[in-house]
Order: C-alpha cells, then structure tokens, then sequence
C-alpha cells in the first residue's frame, strides 16, 4: 500500500487553484517536486501538512483518510525553506516543542536525535546565532521529534552555499535510507532531481504536468512546457511530406500513427555531438558554428542548419580537439535513442 495517495485535489487560494492533482507516494520513498516559481509547490506541500484544505479530492495516509485532520494531528513533518525555527527559544526547546505532538512512539530517541543530525553543541543556543546548515539541521530535528510518517521538505538546500548542499543533501539521503523514512521533497535544482529522487513531479500553473522518474521527465518530456521547463533545448517542428514525417529533411519513423497531430522532435543539447567530420547518426547535419559560450565547465555550441540554430553542450577537451571556431563548417547530430517526439 502507498503511504501517501492523494487523488483529484483541489485547492482555491483566491486567486490561485491547485487543480486535479493525483499521485502516490510509495513507503520509504525519496520523492521530488519540481516546477516554475509561483507553480504551487509551497502550497501542495501545505495542503499535505494540512495548512491548507481542499476544496475538492482526498489525502490517504496509509489508507487512513487525512484530508480534514489538523496539522497538529497529522504525523507529517514540514521544514519550510527559510527553517521557521522560533527565535525566542533554543534549539533544545525549539526541538522539545515538537514533541507535544507526538502521537507515536520515537523512531529515534532524543540522544539518538540530536547525535544523528550532531548538533549535541547547539543545544543551549539560540535559532539567530546559528548558521545557515546549522539552522537546517536543527529544523530537520524538529520535524523528526515528532515521529513522522512523512517528512516534508520545501527547498531545503537552496539557502546553503554549493558545499554545504551536498553535505546536508547526503544527510536527507541518510535519513531517507537509514530511517526509511519516506519524504517529498521540493526543489528548483535538476542537479538534486537527478542526485535525490527516484520520482518527480512536475506542477505548472497549479497542475500536474508529468509524474515519472527523473530519466523520463528530462529524456520524455509529456509535453512542450515540460520539455523547456527540464532545459529540453533543441525542439524542432516536424514537417509533413505525403505518409512520412520529417526533422530537417531526414526521415521520423515513429510517429506515422497520429497523422493529425502537431509534433516537436527534442533533443538535449547534452545528448548533440559535434565534429569537423560526418557523424555516424540517423539525425546529422552540416551546419555552421554560430558562436560558443563557456557555461561553468561545459561549452554550449550553437551551430546553424538552415534556419535553425540546434544546440550542443560539449567539454573544453572536444571543442579543442575538434577545432571548433565561429563560421566552421561541421557536423552536427544525435543517434535515434536520444531524439524525443513532443506534442505541441
Ligand atoms: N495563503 C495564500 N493565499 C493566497 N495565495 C497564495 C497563498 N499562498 C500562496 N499563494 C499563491 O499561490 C501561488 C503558488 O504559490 P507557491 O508558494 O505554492 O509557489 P511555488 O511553486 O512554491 O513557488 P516558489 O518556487 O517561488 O516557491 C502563488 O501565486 C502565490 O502567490
């Protein structure tokens, strides 16, 4: 049985809606939601705290029917992105706090707590003296004092410097795997979609665009906003000649059963070679390097084909050996395994 199932939501916030929303959460699960600022993530996660309550659709908690029952209540613990910790009292009262609500028998015992996530140290001090990971690890405590089902997480690594990230990252995998605790997590980062989930959402506009693993939602996109939103870079418009489809004049197979539909081919710049010579692939071209930036790491080429300019992300080491340079004639393709159909 799922942990979590929560079916055809619907949450009015005048003058946002949280709109159909169903999915399931399996026990143990590392979970992920994904989607544009201002998409309704915050206020799904709240809903599922019980902050907010639907207007329509139910929340399953282990089978038990949670969609009206306070926050208090429910064994699901939130840590909201800016921690929330309150000022006046210290990380030990701030953590004893939560343990009014407790309605279950610890998972950890209170050394136990404070030694898995070390902050032992911390305990006679006060939220406003602490760092920014420091602070983290004492909200997490928080939400863990209480037991949860359910451990929710509003972005919890995007106020910590790139070190730190990884390091209370590894700390939330920790106690994902150790404690098999099951936890959805919300974030803006593909590089911890990739690193964390083994399933994402993705909301837009209040909707559910695409459930999957991380490997499906950024390799097939569900539609055109998904594609873009996941950094989906190069989406061609397929051309009509008679039966066939085409992708800048080379011929689609695939997509001969739906003669009505409009279609975008995708492929991730990441997925695009480029060489002074021809390419082994199905879908290659001759073009023109446009130009070249250096993003941190990894070159983005942009090479023209007719009127369209397709995108490559290569490593300094190929730009130099293929000799790449503004106004170069070259190659440019992908093999049959990394183009995606997307319907427009
Ligand atoms: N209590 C509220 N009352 C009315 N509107 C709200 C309330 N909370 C959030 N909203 C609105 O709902 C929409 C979704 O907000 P939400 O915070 O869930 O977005 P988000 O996807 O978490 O964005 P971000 O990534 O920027 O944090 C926004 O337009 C926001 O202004």
């Amino acid at each position: 049985m799922p942990v979590l199932e929560v079916s055809n939501l619907e949450v009015k916030l005048s003058p946002f809606t949280l709109r159909d929303i169903s999915f399931t959460v399996s026990e143990g699960e590392f979970f992920l939601i994904l989607g544009p600022s201002g998409a309704g993530k915050t206020v799904l996660l709240e809903t599922l705290a019980g902050i907010h309550y639907p207007r329509r659709g139910k929340i399953l908690l282990r089978g038990e029917d949670i969609t009206f029952v306070p926050p208090e209540k429910r064994p699901i613990g939130i840590v909201y992105q800016d921690y929330a910790l309150f000022p006046h009292l210290t990380v030990e009262e701030n953590i004893r706090y939560a343990l009014r609500f407790r309605r279950r028998e610890a998972n950890l015992s209170w050394r136990k707590l404070v030694d898995f996530l070390g902050i032992g140290h911390l305990l006679s001090r006060y939220p406003d003296t602490l760092s920014g990971g420091e602070k983290q690890r004492v909200a997490l405590a928080r939400a863990l004092a209480a037991s949860p089902r359910l451990l929710l997480l509003d972005e919890p690594l995007s106020a910590l410097d790139p070190n730190l990230r990884g390091e209370v990252g590894g700390e939330l995998m920790r106690l994902n795997r150790e404690l098999g605790l099951t936890v959805i997590m919300v974030t803006h980062d593909f590089s911890e979609v990739f690193s964390y989930g083994k399933r994402v959402a993705v909301l837009f506009g209040g909707r559910l665009a695409q459930v999957g693993t991380p490997g499906e939602v950024f390799r097939k996109p569900a539609s055109l906003e998904v594609a873009k939103f996941v950094g989906m870079e190069n989406l061609i418009p397929l051309e009509r000649e008679g039966s066939s489809w085409l992708l800048l004049g080379r011929r689609v197979n695939f997509v001969q059963n739906f003669p009505e539909e409009k279609f975008f081919a995708g492929a991730r710049p990441e997925d695009v070679r480029v060489s002074r010579f021809p390419l082994p692939f199905p879908y290659s071209w001759e073009g023109e390097v446009m130009g070249m930036v250096n993003t941190g790491g990894m070159f983005k080429v942009e090479v023209k084909v007719g009127v369209i300019k397709l995108k490559a992300y290569l490593t300094g080491h190929q730009v130099v050996e293929e000799g790449l340079r503004a106004g170069e004639k070259v190659y440019i393709g992908f093999a049959a395994e990394h183009l995606c159909l997307v319907k427009a």
